[in-house]
């Protein structure tokens, strides 16, 4: 639901509180503000509802509010009228636009923000010296993944110069709950991005492939992608339960055996190879673009 009014915000329908229209002059303060709301606010929302945090304290726009409204219908979050009515309401801003639409989402914010409001940028290829050049207030660049859907995300962060103890402390709000916080600094970020950013994007293209040569050697496609998909899952969990990657790989391969055959196949046909010309190309994309 969009608002005519800028000072109140809509519940989606699974929300049950809220202002409603034309009630009061203020709503509650929300928590979080997203401003755009495509994969990853989808993603992050997901995750901080299911982890128990109240809908009603999260407020998204997006361009048309088509993306906020059809998050609002699921999750029950707040819509808000725009960037400005984000800033207004919320404690901590999330900006989550494309890198092209960035400098002009940022430049109208930066007369909005309050003195000390806190700014997350999930924005990839937006350094945090830009943000704060035109922010001149305490800001974090933050690279997720969307694994913060279902809890098992990663975020990495890096902290501009204006964050003090009280702004840690809201981005540990924000994605503490959902992913692994990873704290790095800004230079790092773009890498970050090739690897974890796209990571699920890539593990995902990787068990396709899998699948396919087992569909392609003959078993039918749904049982290949079940059991691909399983054992990625529970290479996953492995992973949660301590293991590391070699330790998980060695309990697989016995001496002279398939798996071992399979590995060195793998390196014979330059693994790292394949994936450093993925993560170049990641970079090459990031870096014709970064400002
Ligand atoms: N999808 C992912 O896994 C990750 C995405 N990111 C970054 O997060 C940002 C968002 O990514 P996605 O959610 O995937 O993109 P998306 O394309 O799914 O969503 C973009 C959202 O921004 C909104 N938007 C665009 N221009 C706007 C404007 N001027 N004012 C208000 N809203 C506006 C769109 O309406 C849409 O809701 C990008 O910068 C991306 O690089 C970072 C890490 C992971
Ligand atoms: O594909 C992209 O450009 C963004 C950055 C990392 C994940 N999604």
């Amino acid at each position: 639901m969009r608002l005519d009014r800028g000072d109140e915000l809509s519940a989606g329908a699974a929300g049950a509180a809220g202002p409603a229209p034309g009630a009061g002059s203020e709503a509650p303060r929300c928590a979080f503000g997203f401003v755009g709301c495509g994969r990853i606010v989808t993603a992050t929302v997901r995750g901080l509802v299911a982890s128990g945090h109240p809908a009603e304290g999260i407020v998204a726009t997006s361009r048309t509010n088509a993306g906020a409204s059809a998050l609002a219908e699921e999750q029950g979050i707040r819509v808000a009228g725009g960037a400005a009515e984000v800033v207004r309401f919320a404690d901590t801003v999330v900006l989550a636009v494309d890198p092209a639409e960035a400098p002009g989402v940022v430049a109208e914010l930066a007369g909005t923000l309050r003195e000390g409001q806190l700014l997350v940028s999930f924005v990839a290829s937006y350094r945090l010296a830009t943000l704060e050049k035109a922010l001149h207030g305490p800001v974090v660049r933050a690279v997720p993944n969307v694994a913060l859907a279902v809890r098992e995300g990663v975020a990495a962060v890096a902290a501009g110069q204006r964050v003090e103890r009280a702004h840690w402390r809201q981005v540990h709000a924000l994605l503490g709950g959902i992913g692994h916080v990873v704290v790095t600094d800004d230079a790092s970020m773009e890498l970050v991005s090739a690897v974890a950013g796209a990571g699920p994007a890539l593990f995902s293209a990787f068990g396709e492939a899998l699948a396919g040569e087992a569909v392609a050697r003959g078993l039918d496609e749904t049982t290949a992608k079940v059991l691909v998909a399983q054992s990625l899952r529970g290479t996953g969990v492995l992973l949660g339960a301590g293991m590391s990657l070699p330790e998980i790989a060695g309990m697989v391969a016995s001496p002279g055996g398939m798996t071992r055959a399979a590995l060195d196949a793998l390196a014979a046909r330059d693994i790292s190879g394949t994936l450093g010309a993925s993560v170049d190309a990641a970079l090459d994309v990031s870096h014709r673009r970064l400002v």
